[in-house]
């Protein structure tokens, strides 16, 4: 279970985050909606620990991520798999797709060698492969990134607006992907998206979490 409470946080005077809390069971799908600027990626971050929150604490499966400075531990990092809307600005522009999904399995110490099963199952041809992200369309670079964000089999993947820009066919793709992927490995999956279809549709037992409006700064 991935569990934050109390998390808050604030920009310069701004609070954006206010005592928020979360949990996400394992096998399943939460979804995270609220108005825009309300702080879902603010969230999004600091659930994937990616930013320490000003107070309040996250656990991953029993473990309490304890206050970090750079970087939070390896061992909790792998767990949870942040997948964004903006793919061209997650990726090294330098890298070929495989490089890309081969990332996360150089970076602990294994071989590149999933890489092609990795994007052979979200439908990436081999050819792609050795394409630049400026050579492949945004929906096969989004795929690239779920390859990437599943590589290390993470037990939580959070898709902030994952699908959004990207055509119908693409985003039934990406969903039916991630769901196998849940119902293989009984992954919990947060959903952020302003489109409340598709919240609806995806989101099981774990219903959708409605952040609130941000605090206005005071004076
Ligand atoms: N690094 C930052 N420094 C300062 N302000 C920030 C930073 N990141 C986000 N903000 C501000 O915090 C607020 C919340 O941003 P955030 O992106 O978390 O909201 P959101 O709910 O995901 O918005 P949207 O639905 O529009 O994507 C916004 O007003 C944003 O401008």
């Amino acid at each position: 279970m991935l569990r934050a409470e109390g998390v808050t946080v604030t920009y310069g005077r701004r609070p954006v985050l206010h005592d928020a809390e979360l949990t996400l069971v394992p096998g399943s799908v939460t979804g995270l909606a609220g108005p825009s600027g309300c702080g879902k990626s603010t969230f999004a971050r600091v659930l994937g620990l990616v930013q320490r929150p000003a107070t309040g604490r996250v656990a991953i499966d029993g473990a309490e991520v304890r206050r970090w400075r750079n970087r939070a531990p390896r061992d909790l990092r792998v767990r949870v798999a942040l997948i964004f809307q903006q793919s061209r600005l997650a990726v090294d522009p330098r890298f070929t797709l495989r490089e890309v999904i081969a990332e996360p399995l150089l970076a602990t110490g294994r071989g590149p060698g999933r890489a092609g099963e990795l994007a052979e199952e979200m439908g990436l041809t081999p050819e792609l492969l050795s394409r630049r992200p400026h050579e492949v369309s945004d929906g096969q670079l989004q795929r690239a990134c779920v390859a990437r964000a599943l590589a290390l089999r993470p037990g939580y993947v959070i898709c902030d607006e994952m699908t959004t820009m990207l055509d119908a066919s693409t985003q039934a793709h990406l969903v039916a992907r991630l769901e196998a992927y849940r119902l293989d490995t009984g992954a919990a999956i947060l959903v952020i998206s302003h489109d409340l279809e598709l919240l609806a549709r995806w989101s099981g037992h774990g219903g959708i979490v409605h952040l609130p409006q941000a605090v206005r700064p005071a004076g």
